[in-house]
């Protein structure tokens, strides 16, 4: 659906020569319907990426393909049209605060010359699924933060977009609103089927509503994929912060990352593991939690004594929804 494909973005060195490169070839594939997390340290070319992405800024080279069509490279007549199809949540809100509730709504849709009748139905519609159709004759400044965020959320969504971007939508928000608000991003995401791109450095905004991410480092992917992989890869920085379960391997010990996901994480694997393939059995190190809306446990365990890798392998490929990854020899890393 989406597909980021070799983007470079390089401004000019403030006071002197040369580029500053804020993005160095970025390649990234969104598939419809996805919650993608785009997430980076400070600097690290998320805001860029994402402007890039909204058609604010144009890229330095490379190429950005919505459902096929290229971009990066419109007319300026032909961007104005491309990016009704792109809506934006900011972070700060950005509200009219002169306009009620209703009107900030149909503000992009009386832009796009939207007749009023319609407008005025579309806004109706999307105050329903935002929770404040009571709401709708009141201006900004009565709504607290939260419900300011709802009215952007329905803002962004009035001209009927394929893709929402979340530009750190939540982090002007409590932790008690940000969670309504991620809860409504993914409701979103589930009733109207809309692609949804998850700007944030807040781990905890990937964790509860995002199906997949990538990790974003001085201008470059370090590494991306669906969630629930990043966290069972033992070597996944991103997958590791997501879901720190501390580290196991010291000294040559045979040692392995075992992750269940859903109802596997309630199965008694580790007994019968020990029982079936006849292996002492030790946990080094473990945690359960919940990720984009599915349960995940990770545990470290060390194997004493001999162990035959392969009955091992062969137990955990029987069991639905449960993975080993053997970690003897992978850098120890320990978790927060
Ligand atoms: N308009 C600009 N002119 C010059 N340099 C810029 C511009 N915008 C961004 N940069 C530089 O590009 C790099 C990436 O910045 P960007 O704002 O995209 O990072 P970020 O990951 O969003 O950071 P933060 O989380 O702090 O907002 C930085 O070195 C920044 O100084």
């Amino acid at each position: 659906m989406i597909v980021v494909d070799e983007l470079t973005k390089s401004y000019p060195a403030t006071g002197g020569t040369g580029t500053i490169d804020a993005l160095r070839g970025i390649d990234l594939r969104i598939d419809e319907g996805e919650v993608f997390g785009i997430v980076g340290p400070s600097g690290s070319g998320k805001s860029t990426l994402l402007r890039c992405l909204n058609l604010l800024e144009r890229p330095t080279s490379g190429r950005i393909l919505l459902r096929g069509e290229d971009l990066s490279h419109l007319s300026e007549g032909r961007l104005r049209g491309s990016r009704r199809r792109i809506g934006t949540v900011f972070q700060q809100f950005n509200l009219l605060h002169s306009r009620t509730v209703r009107a900030n709504v149909e503000f992009p849709l009386e832009v796009a010359g939207v007749r009023r009748t319609e407008r005025r139905d579309r806004a109706e519609t999307l105050l329903e699924l935002v929770g404040l159709t009571d709401k709708r004759d009141a201006f900004p400044s009565q709504l607290s933060g939260g419900q300011q965020q709802r009215v952007g959320v329905a803002r962004a969504l009035a001209a009927e977009p394929d893709v929402l971007l979340c530009d750190e939508a939540t982090s002007a928000l409590d932790p008690a609103t940000t969670e309504q608000v991620l809860d409504l991003i993914a409701t979103v995401n589930r009733t109207l089927g809309v692609t949804i791109v998850v700007v944030t450095h807040e781990l905890s905004v990937v964790r509860r509503i995002c199906t997949s991410a990538a990790l974003l480092d001085g201008g470059r992917i370090v590494e991306s994929g669906p969630v629930a992989d990043l966290v069972a890869d033992p070597v996944s920085r991103l997958g590791d912060a997501l879901l720190p379960a501390g580290v196991g391997e010291q000294n040559g010990d045979v040692t392995a990352l075992v992750t269940a996901r859903g109802s596997a994480v309630a199965t008694p694997w580790l007994s019968r593991l020990s029982r079936d393939v006849g292996v002492d059995v030790a946990v080094v190190g473990g945690r359960v939690d919940r990720v984009a809306g599915t349960d995940i446990g990770k545990l470290h365990v060390r194997f004493d004594g001999d162990v035959d890798r392969d009955a091992v392998d062969r137990f955990f490929a029987a069991l639905p929804d449960v993975t080993v990854a053997w970690t003897t020899g992978v850098v120890a890393r320990v978790g927060a």
